[in-house]
């Protein structure tokens, strides 16, 4: 990447001051060992989840609940159902969605792996889904959101492209194969759909149909 795009990316992450409360669950995710989406990113979750209208999201990867609170913090009719193996990381995800003053009923944390819980969601029952779990579980958890997704919801997948890995075809790791595979079919199956070069990287499609 040339040294003018690496100041911008750089710089588009620093002009998002973040609240307290999400700098708190953010340092609460490094003591975990824990990859928080970027303030940069969470900023846009904050505004896909505005402008979008959506009253009801899943979230795989709860992790200490930063990229959930700007999801919440977008809209205050967002109920979001979050999904997470780690007990440690969703009672502080727990907490700081309280601290923020998040009503209860506006939240429920899942705790289970996302290949077991997603097929539990109804058909067609999510305005928007956001995957940031294990990579490798990825395009599993994606064929599950496009089914629990309305058609017209919103499927985000975090991390889509790991720090530069994707984008490098020398790089094998299952992670990278499975997740620069599940790009390559949304981009290609999806009419409207876009892959943003923000923190991680940021794939977003609209779903159209169902399998
Ligand atoms: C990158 S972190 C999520 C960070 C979070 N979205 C945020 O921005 O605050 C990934 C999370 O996925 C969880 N995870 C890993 N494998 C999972 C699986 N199979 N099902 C559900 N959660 C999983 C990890 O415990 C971890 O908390």
């Amino acid at each position: 990447m040339s040294s003018d795009k690496t100041l911008s990316w750089a710089f588009a992450e620093e002009q998002m001051v973040e609240n307290d409360l999400v700098a708190q669950a953010r340092s609460t995710a490094e003591d975990l060992g824990i990859s928080a989406v970027s303030p940069a990113t969470g900023s846009l979750l904050r505004i896909l989840s505005s402008v979008s209208g959506a009253r009801t999201a899943v979230e795989v990867g709860t992790g200490t609940g930063v990229s959930g609170l700007y999801l919440l913090q977008g809209s205050d009719s967002l109920t979001l159902t979050t999904i997470d193996v780690e007990a440690e990381a969703q009672r502080a995800a727990r907490e700081v969605f309280a601290r923020a003053g998040i009503r209860a009923s506006r939240t429920r944390l899942i705790k289970g792996r996302s290949a077991d819980i997603l097929p539990r969601l109804a058909d067609h029952s999510y305005d928007l889904v956001l995957i940031d779990g294990d990579p490798e579980e990825a395009p599993g958890d994606a064929e599950e959101a496009l089914r629990i997704l309305r058609p017209g919801g919103l499927l985000i997948v975090a991390r889509a492209l790991l720090d530069g890995k994707v984008a490098d075809p020398a790089r094998r790791e299952p992670e990278t194969v499975a997740i620069r595979g599940l790009v390559k079919d949304v981009l290609e199956q999806s009419p409207l759909c876009a892959l943003v070069p923000i923190g991680s990287g940021l794939l977003l499609a609209q779903a159209t149909q169902t399998p």
